[in-house]
Formats: structure tokens, sequence, C-alpha cells
């Protein structure tokens, strides 16, 4: 008789398996940016330039905008695939897509930019390894942009961690390749977000058209452009080092997806491993319910594989658990050390708003439960993290504090989580858990 897989694959040493394997690079990126400042086109466009669509699709989808009098959106739709998304001309959740390079297989991670919809991108920003961030070139665009979200899309990949960003100074065929314009945003970008607290060797701007694909993939041809003599999008991506793997650690995974009643079992959930690794025959826990389960197969992008590592974003096929128990935004995490349910916890803040002690909505990823800011302890100094002012009133916009947080129901957190504070639907604060 054929050995089952679970046999087949326990106990490897998955660190071991990864480096034997010789597996490319992994790097996923969440694409931000204010709306209508042409996210989904330019990723439609890269992965169209890239082959990973074909011709024949975009054809199709051309046709089908036609019918609706949307040509222009033909590119953006690669990205915005489900029909929702393509009525309401909005991207409405994160859309998931790959393609890769000679170095890297990449994962894009498309966070949608109307405003209600920050929990989506928060989760797809926790997932991230860096952050491109889309702005409109043409007249007043930029300038609404600002006052819009790409200043809080910024500061809320920061704050979940993200160190590097390629800013894709966008729709530069709209202002002829206009030097002085690329440069004055490029100024203005870069005194924001030194004091957003990325360094400015994390930060490279590259003026780009994802409607007519100059300097995505391809070089810009325009005698307009004969100034700007550096990357392509595509080779700004490639030159981008992914954050560092844990593989070696407990492992963590956050479910984007559950789809159930599949044919190999009963409930899949899809997500990104953020810690450690999982094989196939594991038992899992699944938290904040607190139930077990076994992995039955795993598939990474569609091919089933016998383990999966901190980086990649598998499907794992799961028997031994009712579904009522797993839901978008839960933690699967390893029984042998799991992650705790808690109810109170002091973390480190860099505020938006003015925060004072009063009620917030507490996001881990897309989980999330209210909660009150009960005490501001301290004022921090932004670079050392040394407490500069006790117990302060109040925390100015652009501040970084220590508070406590108490929750009216309790999630799965641990040190080094990041949490994100709302409140009225507001992005307010975010921060890192300490204890
Ligand atoms: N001229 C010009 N128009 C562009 C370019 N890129 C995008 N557009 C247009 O700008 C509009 C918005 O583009 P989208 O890609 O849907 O923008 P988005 O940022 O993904 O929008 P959301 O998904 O709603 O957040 C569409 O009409 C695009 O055709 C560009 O490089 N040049």
């Amino acid at each position: 008789m054929e050995e089952s897989p679970s046999v087949k694959s326990k106990d490897l040493n998955v660190a071991e398996e990864f480096e034997k394997s010789g597996m490319k690079r992994m790097a996923n990126f969440v694409v931000i940016g204010h709306v209508d400042h042409g996210k989904s086109t330019l990723m439609g466009r890269l992965l169209f330039d890239l082959n990973v669509i074909d011709q024949r699709s975009i054809d199709k989808l051309r046709k089908e905008a036609e019918t609706i009098g949307k040509s222009s959106f033909a590119l953006a739709w690669v990205m915005d695939q489900t029909s929702e998304e393509r009525n309401r001309g909005v991207t409405v959740d994160i859309a998931t897509n790959h393609f890769e390079t000679e170095k890297t297989r990449f994962t894009i991670l498309d966070a949608p930019g109307h405003k209600d919809f920050i929990p989506n991108m928060i989760a797809g920003a926790s997932q991230a390894d860096f952050a491109v961030l889309v702005i409109d070139a043409s007249i007043n665009s930029f300038e609404s942009g600002l006052r819009g979200q790409t200043k809080e899309h910024a500061l809320l990949v920061r704050s979940l961690g993200v160190q590097r960003l390629i800013v894709a100074v966008n729709k530069m065929d709209t202002i002829s390749w206009s030097q002085s314009r690329f440069e004055e945003i490029s100024q203005a970008m870069s005194t924001f977000l030194t004091t957003a607290n990325f360094s400015s060797k994390g930060i490279t701007f590259v003026p780009c058209a994802g409607l007519t694909g100059e300097n995505v993939v391809r070089k810009v041809q325009t005698s307009d452009a004969s100034w700007y003599t550096g990357p392509s999008l595509i080779e700004a991506l490639d030159a981008s080092e992914p954050g560092k793997r844990h593989i070696e650690k407990p492992l963590r995974l956050t479910i984007s997806d559950v789809f159930k009643g599949g044919v190999i079992a009963p409930i899949s959930i899809s997500g990104r491993i953020e810690a450690g690794s999982v094989q196939v025959g594991d038992a899992i826990l699944a938290m904040p319910a607190n139930e077990t389960a076994t992995v039955k197969m795993i598939e990474v992008e569609n091919k089933p594989v016998d383990w999966a590592i901190a980086g990649q974003i598998p499907t794992l096929h799961l028997t031994d658990i009712d579904p009522i128990h797993l839901r978008s935004g839960d933690i699967v995490c390893t029984p042998k050390d799991p992650v705790k349910l808690i109810n109170t916890f002091t973390c480190k803040i860099l505020a938006f708003e003015h925060v004072l002690p009063s009620s917030v909505d507490v996001f881990r990823g897309r989980l999330h439960t209210e909660g009150k800011i009960s005490a501001l302890l301290a004022r921090l100094d932004k670079a050392t993290g040394e407490i500069v002012k006790k117990k302060p009133r109040v925390v100015k916009p652009g501040e970084v504090s220590r508070v406590t947080v108490v929750l009216e129901k309790e999630l799965p957190l641990e040190v080094g989580t990041r949490v994100v504070l709302r409140e009225g639907g507001n992005t307010v604060a975010a921060g890192l858990l300490e204890g």
C-alpha cells in the first residue's frame, strides 16, 4: 500500500529541507495609495508585461469593460477579479497575484484605497515585506491624495513593521514626464516619510505610467523622460531585500481566507506564515477558538507540497475540526507553543491623531474587538525609545508613547504583535505589543 503523505513527510527538518531545495527567495509586497491613483492598473500592467497574463485575457477584459463604458479599467481588472469589485470600480478585499523574476518569487497583496476598507489594508500590510506606494503625479491629485489616504497608508505600513517603500510616482504620461513635478513630489514625500520613521535608505522613487507601461517593466522611451536614469519599477522591486524569515520559531499563521466543503478536506484555510513552518500530518491549534485540527494536505500556489515556511502563503486542508472554529483573521499556531489569549496589554504606539484614555477598536490584522486605552504610561523618544515624560495627559499626532489597553474580549496576542487602534472609522494609532 502506498504510504500516506502524513506518514511520509512527518518530522522533516523543514529549515534544512528549505536550504536543500534551492528555492528562489520570496517577497510579499503590499500596494497602497489613495483611491484612483492607479494601483490596480499598475499591477495589472506589471503582470501583463511579465507575461503572467496573456493578450487574449486582456482583450476579453477590455471588451467586458467597454460594455459598461469603462475601457481604461481593463488592466485594473486583472487585479480586481471579483464581479463585485468590477461593478463598483474599487478594490474591496486583498487580491493576491504572483510573478517572478530571475532572483525572486513575488506575491502582490493589492490593498484597497477606499477609506472604509482600511481594516483590509491592515491585514495586507501585516503580511508584507515591503510596500509599493502609488502616487498620482497629475496636477492636484498628489495634493488631494496627501490630504487623503497617501499619508495614512504610509504611516500604517510603517507601524506594521514595513521598512522599505518603493514610491511609484504614477501617471507621468499626464504631465509629459515633467522632471520638476517628479522632484517636487519626491521632495515632499521624502520629508514626510523620514518624519514617519522611514530611513531615506529604505525609500526609492520611481516615475512610471501604469496605463502605458512606461518604466514599469519596459524602460521609458519618450524623449520627455531623457532626464531619468534610475531603475524601472521591476528593477526597484528586484533590488528589495525581503524581510528576515523566522523559520526556527514556533508556527504562527494568520488566516486570510476560509473555504468550506472542499473535495480534499471539509475545510481549508489560507494565509501567510509569519513564523515557523508547517508540514503535512501536523496538529495545529486555531485561536481564539482554542481548537486543534490536523493538516491533511498543503498547497502553495496551487501545487501540493510537503511543507511550507515563514513568508509563504499556503492553503492548508484540515480535518478533525468543526469549520465554525475557523474564521478569517484567526491565528493558527502549534499546540506545543501556542499564542495566548489575553485581555490586557501594554504597547508602544505611534499616534496618528490625539490619543487620550478612551474607547477604541483594537485590530490584530483582521481580528478585532472593542476595548479601551486605560492609561497613558509615558511619552517616548522616537529614536531611542527612552521615556521623555511619564503619564502624559494626551499624546499628540506623530508622538510615540507607551499605553495600557484593556479589551472587552480576549484576543490571541503576544510580545511583538502589531496592533492598530481605531476610533469611529479612523485609525488613531498603531503599535507594537510589549507585554
Ligand atoms: N493617464 C493615466 N491614467 C491612469 C494611469 N494609471 C491608472 N490610470 C487611470 O486611473 C484610474 C484609476 O485607476 P485604478 O488602477 O483603478 O486605481 P486604484 O488606485 O487601483 O483604485 P482603487 O482600486 O479603487 O483603490 C483608471 O481610470 C485608470 O485607467 C496612468 O499611468 N496614466
